[in-house]
């Protein structure tokens, strides 16, 4: 339950495979998507962001985007400490849902990704697009 409006409305609990969220939550946004906090459904003190990509207007990027979530996938398998993991991902009619290691600098994260998502661009020439998040550093200590 929340408030909104000064009225306790009941929020919807979306499901993304073993994982879940509300649209109350929300982290942050992008060009392509919304992000939410959400959390593991059999442990809830297991924090993830939720990366909600609206496939309307996106038609010609699908592409890259399902190229972009292979990357990902690579990615996480490095296990590597500077990139956050991507968890599962998930298609549906008109969103695509991306469960990521949810960032632990909070409110930073905007600031460091603008600067981290310049600075891909520059080293790996085409990453731009959905997805960029799961390249963030997982630490402040640079910021
Ligand atoms: N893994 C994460 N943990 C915590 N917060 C995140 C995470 N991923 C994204 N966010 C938050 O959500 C916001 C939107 O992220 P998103 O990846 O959609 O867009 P962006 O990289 O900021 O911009 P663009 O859409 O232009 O690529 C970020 O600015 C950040 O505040």
């Amino acid at each position: 339950m929340s408030v909104v409006k000064g009225k306790l409305v009941k929020m919807e609990v979306i499901h993304v495979g073993e994982y879940e969220f509300t649209k109350q939550d929300i982290i942050g946004h992008g060009a392509f998507a919304m992000v939410y906090k959400g959390r593991k459904r059999k442990n809830a003190s297991q924090s993830v962001a939720i990366k909600v990509v609206t496939k309307k207007g996106i038609q010609k990027a699908s592409e890259i985007l399902v190229k972009e979530i292979k990357i990902l996938r690579e990615l996480t398998a490095l296990h590597h400490t500077n990139l956050v993991a991507m968890h599962d991902c998930m298609d549906s009619p008109g969103y695509v849902y991306v469960v990521m290691e949810a960032s632990v600098c909070g409110s930073r994260v905007p600031i460091r990704s603008k600067v981290m998502r310049r600075r891909d661009r520059h080293a790996a020439g085409a990453c731009a697009g959905p997805g960029n998040a799961a390249r963030r550093r997982r630490d402040d200590r640079h910021h």
